[in-house]
This record gives C-alpha cells, structure tokens and sequence, in this order.
C-alpha cells in the first residue's frame, strides 16, 4: 500500500515498543525503510523484540527506560543520538491502564496510570522537544491516546487513563500551534479495541467483558495490528505533512455507537468486581 522508501533513513523512537501495537508500528515502519530505537522498562522484553524484528533486516537499536523518570529520558536520548546521529520522529506509545470502579482506586494507583500516560509522555515530548529546538532539527510526534480522550466524553472503569489520555491530546493540540514554527509537526491516533497481551490481560480478562465490548463496534470485529501500523506510518510521512495537531479515529465507528468505551461495565455487582480485580493486578 504504501512506497517501500516511505520512511527511509528516518529514525524513530517508540516508547513500549517492545510489546503490543507499538512493536506492530515498529514493524512497519522498518518495512518501510526506518530505523529504530524501542524504550520500555523491561530490558530483556526489548532485547528479544529487537531480535526477533529484525529477523528481515533493518536496525532496531533499544534501551531500558522508564518514562516516568526525567533522567532515564535524557540518557534514551543521549544514546539513541549517539548511535544514530539524529531523531526525525517519536512514538509516544507507553502506558499503563486497567479498570476499576474509580472508588476502589487508592491514590497510589491514579499516580501509577497517570505518570506513566500524562507525565510520561510530557517528559519525553519535552526532551525531545528542546533538543529539536536547539539544533533546528523539526520532526514529527505521535501521540497514542483512546477513543474516550478523542470523543471527549471520557469513561467510566478507566477514569485515570481517561484523565491522562485527555491530557496527552490537550498537548498534542497546544503544541500543534506553539511548536510549529520550529518544523515539530504533532498528531494523534485514537485506537478502539486492538487485543494484545498488555491490554486485554488488564482491560479485558473474561469473554464476557469481550462480549459486551464487542457489541458495541458497528463492524462486529475488532481491529487488526497492521490497519493500526499502515495508519501511524501515513501520519509520520512526508506524504502528511499538512496534518498538525489532529487525532484519527480507528475504532470501526465504535465511540459513534456510544461514547465512553467501559462504560458498558455499568450494571457488573461488587462480586463481580472482586473477581476482575484479582484476574487484572499483575500476577
Ligand atoms: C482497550 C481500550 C483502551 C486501552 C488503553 C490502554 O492503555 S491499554 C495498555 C495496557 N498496558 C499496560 O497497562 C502496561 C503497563 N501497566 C502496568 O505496568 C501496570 O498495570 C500498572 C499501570 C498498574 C503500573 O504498574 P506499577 O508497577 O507502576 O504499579 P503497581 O503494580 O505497584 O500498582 C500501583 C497501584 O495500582 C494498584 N493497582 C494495580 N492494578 C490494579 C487493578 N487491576 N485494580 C485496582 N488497583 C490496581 C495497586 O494496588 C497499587 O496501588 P496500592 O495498592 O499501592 O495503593
Ligand atoms: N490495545 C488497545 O486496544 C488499545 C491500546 N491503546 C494504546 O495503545 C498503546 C499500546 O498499548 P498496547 O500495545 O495495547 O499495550 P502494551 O501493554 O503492550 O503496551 C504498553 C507498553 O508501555 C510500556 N510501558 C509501560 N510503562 C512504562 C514506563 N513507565 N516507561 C516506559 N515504558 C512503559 C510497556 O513496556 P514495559 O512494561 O517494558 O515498560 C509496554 O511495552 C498504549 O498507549 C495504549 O494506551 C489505546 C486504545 C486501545
């Protein structure tokens, strides 16, 4: 679908793109002649992901991070500009999210979905963001948010990463307008359901929370891995560069059908949620 020089020589830093949709992005995009450097905190997640993409060939240059600390950000940076001499884009993927009635949540778990989502992506915006300014490089930003941040009527079950995610697209939008003048073109893509391990293990552990989900997307399915990827390889492209500060919705008209993703979990008992508790904390 697209040309094989789509992003050739482009560097780009994917946050969690080890796992999930952002090691799909990453897949894509080396197809499309891009080198890249993954981020996560989990080292030997990033180690095997980097081997196994670049079983066809390509470069896939990674490094730990946690993107709730300030300095793990600058040494991301300071190594992936010494191995690759430049960043022309960044993949604001990483996040954390499970859900819950808001009432059960303890102050110490909003802190665990927002720094990693607002925060997170705040920090290595501003890195990045400062360096490109400096050396009078521009490039892109992709900001990975959700169908209740995009639609703006948030959702219950998920509050936190409704708030957080609501805030990541208030930055790509402010920064749209304030960076532009620097060459930093920013965009947004807001996913439906996409199953991967990292999302259903936390968001979606029964077949009946499947169930209900499902029900709600016009197309009866859910979304597949590389319509995602072919997405977020158009809006970093050249062939988008008149696209700032817009979020494209890719969810097979889910939110149209009735915004706020979880809130179908309306009518789930306290038992209920004492098993889907226990079934989405880490084991
Ligand atoms: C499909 C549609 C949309 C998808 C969007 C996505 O983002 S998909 C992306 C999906 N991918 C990911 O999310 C990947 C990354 N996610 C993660 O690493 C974890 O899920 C994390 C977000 C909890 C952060 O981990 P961490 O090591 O920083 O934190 P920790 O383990 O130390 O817990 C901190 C606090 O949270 C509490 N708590 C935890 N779970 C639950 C729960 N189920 N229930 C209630 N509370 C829960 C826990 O009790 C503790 O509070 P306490 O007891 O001290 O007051
Ligand atoms: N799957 C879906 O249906 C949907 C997904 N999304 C969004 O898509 C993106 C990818 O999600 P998905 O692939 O499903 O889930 P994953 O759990 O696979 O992806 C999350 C990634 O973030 C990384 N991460 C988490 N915390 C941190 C941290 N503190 N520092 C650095 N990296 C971190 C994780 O790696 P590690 O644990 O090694 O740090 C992991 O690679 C997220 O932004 C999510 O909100 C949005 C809507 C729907």
């Amino acid at each position: 679908m697209f040309r094989r020089d789509l992003l050739q020589d482009k560097v780009v830093v994917i946050t969690g793109g080890g796992t999930g949709l952002g090691r799909a992005i990453g897949e894509r995009y080396l197809e499309l002649g891009a080198k890249l450097a993954i981020a996560s905190r989990r080292e030997e997640v990033l180690a095997r992901a980097a081997q196994e993409m670049t079983a066809q060939g390509g470069e896939v240059f990674y490094k730990s991070c946690d993107v709730r600390e300030e300095k793990q950000i600058a040494d991301l940076f300071d190594a992936v500009f010494a191995h690759y001499g430049k960043v022309d884009i960044l993949v604001n993927n990483a996040a954390g999210n499970f859900i819950s009635p808001t009432e059960r949540l303890s102050a110490h778990a909003v802190d665990a979905v927002l720094k990693i989502v607002l925060h997170g992506t705040f920090y290595t915006t501003l890195e990045l963001g400062k360096r490109w300014i400096t050396s009078g490089q521009g490039g892109v930003m992709l900001n990975i948010v959700t169908t209740y941040a995009a639609s703006g009527a948030g959702s219950g079950f998920v509050v936190p990463s409704a708030a957080a995610k609501a805030g990541v697209l208030s930055l790509t939008r402010s920064l749209a307008v304030e960076w532009a003048k620097y060459g930093i073109r920013q965009v947004a893509i807001a996913p439906g359901m996409f199953p991967t391990e990292g999302a259903w293990s936390r968001l979606v552990p029964s077949d009946e929370i499947a169930e209900r989900l499902m029900h709600r997307v016009p197309l009866r399915r859910v979304g597949n891995k590389s319509e995602l990827a072919n997405l977020a390889a158009f809006l970093v492209s050249d062939e988008a560069g008149y696209i700032n500060g817009e979020v494209v919705t890719i969810d097979g008209g889910e939110w149209l059908q009735g915004a706020g993703e979880f809130n179908e979990l309306i009518d789930l008992s306290a038992h209920d949620w004492d098993q889907l508790s226990a079934m989405t904390r880490k084991k």
